[in-house]
């Protein structure tokens, strides 16, 4: 065994499902070992931003850890929006870096890619990662690894690995089991004994649930839990689509003064607010009415909680979770699922095609045919998901970067299924092009472009800038030269024959140019637009 294969098999062990990556010449001796193994299948795409995004998608769609390999310098300081991304919405991503070897690095020249210092990179990725390492001791490397890899799953934030391209086929032992978290019994029980004499005192206890659910894999604990607590339950928008089919009192999503009142009011003015795996970020807060009195709040993130003002280290959400289910009886509560009323039924008129009918559309091709992955973009794309079924989703729902949704959508096709992929022509214009990558993997996603020809989310809250017009590039034309089919649609009925048609064909990506007059928004942008400019016009107003 060697420094790569003992990493590999490491990642392998521990979740990994795949690689994605592009190799430069600090790269190239492992990625030869990583092709000559097969240790784990390497997808290659055009520009390291999709790398990052797909290698993201992967985790979060599989539950593992997602991994993105790259070379030094160029390479890896071109992800480095795509990591911070993973940063910010906890996924466990697997960041492996080509360098330069020991001798190069003692010549006393300045090395093509290198940024200010040889540091830099691992500097800066110190920064978007939760633990780092430079495998330069092969006698060292199998515990760092070890405990690189123990970090990225129980903070599920992404590591970094930097591999001396002198050192890749080093002789090595293999990565010993990761070390377990250390965690005080004692503590956790303290901790749920609170929590949930605090929930027996509120007169009004809500149970919110975010993104660490999933993250964490305790989506159905979680649902039991709420079940016997008997208590209503709402998702952060970040973690919309939780819980939805699961046997919970789940009314909806918590959108604050952009979503349903009835929701907005429930968590505003409750007195026993628990909050499970929430990020408390602008894009789930930003917009609440009131302000939330965390006095009475209950936060469990990031391996802590706080109740009120007491705040208890080192309590992992998994065993949070199951301390609280242990003291719960089971009185076999049962609730029907959240019924949440969707659009469907869309009218295959002349009418112009809006964010809404698309949601429609898309909503009826799965009451049809079942329910697949979706991956959107920023954009009113992901507003426009907000309407759609049920139906696992990724999104840069906080970060909220553009550039995500094609590669994300293609990591999803990696995992074996066929997603459908909502972007928005200005970020197609980004990473739209990493289809031209799915005719060598046999990858068929359906992606919608919604295209405005603007920068419409921006013109929201600028309307007087010209600066968020698009030109009209006329994306469907350009499939069939990237191995795929476009269709460009204006119309409710050329929306839903392409639609079928994408359905019907396999084998090559289907592109459905959706056409959409500028200033038409989905519902959702538009009710946060106006809550956003309401909640930022001065009191008096
Ligand atoms: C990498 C990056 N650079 C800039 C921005 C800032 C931005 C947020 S939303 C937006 C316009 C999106 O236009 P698109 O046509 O994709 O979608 P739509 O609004 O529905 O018309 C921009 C430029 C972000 N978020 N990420
Ligand atoms: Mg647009």
């Amino acid at each position: 065994m060697n420094l790569t294969t003992a990493l590999l098999h490491a990642l392998k062990a521990n979740g990994a499902k795949q690689i994605f990556g592009i190799p430069g010449d600090f790269a190239l001796p492992y990625f030869k070992i990583i092709e000559e193994t097969g240790i784990l299948p390497l997808y290659t795409f055009s520009h390291e931003p999709g790398v990052g995004f797909a290698a993201d998608a992967a985790a979060r769609y599989h539950g593992g850890l997602g991994v993105a390999a790259v070379t030094y310098g160029a390479g890896a300081l071109n992800m480095v929006n795509a990591v911070a991304s993973a940063y910010a919405e906890k996924s466990p991503v697997v960041v492996i870096s080509g360098a330069p070897g020991a001798h190069e690095a003692s010549s006393g020249l300045f090395l093509h890619h290198q940024a200010k210092t040889l540091d830099s990179q691992y500097r800066i990725y110190q920064e978007i990662t939760c633990d780092q390492v430079r495998l330069d001791d092969p006698g060292t490397a199998p515990k760092q690894i070890a405990r690189v890899l123990a970090n990225c799953k129980r903070h599920s934030r992404p590591v970094y690995i930097e591999i001396p391209r002198d050192l890749v086929a080093a002789p090595c032992e293999p990565v010993p089991a990761l070390p377990e978290a250390t965690v005080d019994p004692e503590a956790i029980a303290a901790c749920a004994d609170e929590v949930l004499a605090r929930l027996k005192q509120a007169k009004q206890p809500v149970l919110l649930v975010g993104v660490e659910v999933r993250r964490y894999g305790v989506e159905q604990a979680v649902a039991k839990l709420a079940a016997r607590l008997g208590i209503p339950v709402v998702t952060s928008f970040m973690g919309r689509g939780l819980l939805a089919d699961a046997n919970a009192p789940l009314l909806g999503t918590y959108m604050g003064i952009a979503g349903d009142p009835e929701i907005t009011q429930l968590v505003e003015e409750s007195d026993g607010l628990l909050l499970l795996g929430v990020i408390l970020s602008d894009t789930n807060f930003a917009v609440s009415q009131k302000r939330i009195d965390w006095r009475r709040t209950i936060h469990a993130f990031d391996g802590a909680v706080r109740v009120g003002h007491h705040h208890y280290p080192n309590i992992p959400l998994d065993r949070l979770i199951d301390a609280l289910l242990a003291r719960t009886p089971d009185h076999g509560n049962r609730f029907q699922p959240a019924k949440r009323q969707y659009p469907t039924g869309l009218s295959a008129d002349d009418g112009e095609i809006t964010p809404q009918a698309i949601a429609t559309a898309v909503n009826d091709l799965m009451t049809t045919h079942g329910k697949v992955p979706l991956a959107a973009d920023t954009g009113d794309c992901l507003f426009t998901a907000m309407d759609i079924v049920h139906t696992a989703m990724v999104a840069p729902g906080y970060y909220a970067t553009m550039g995500f949704g094609v590669p994300a959508g293609l990591g999803i096709c990696a995992c074996g299924e066929r997603p459908i992929i909502l972007v928005g022509d200005g970020a197609f214009q980004m990473t739209g092009w990493e289809l031209g990558n799915c005719r060598r993997y046999g990858w068929d996603p359906i992606v919608i472009v919604l295209n405005n020809a603007s920068w419409e989310m921006l013109r929201a809250f600028q309307p007087e800038s010209h600066f968020n017009d698009l030109d009209d590039w006329n994306f469907a034309a350009m499939a069939a030269g990237m191995g795929g089919d476009g269709m460009r649609v204006r119309s409710r009925r050329e929306l839903k024959a392409a639609l079928d048609r994408a359905w019907r064909t396999r084998g090559r990506f289907q592109l459905i140019e959706a056409m959409i007059p500028r200033g038409v928004m989905s519902p959702t942008l538009a009710r946060f637009v106006a809550g956003v400019k309401r909640l930022s016009m001065p009191k008096s107003a």
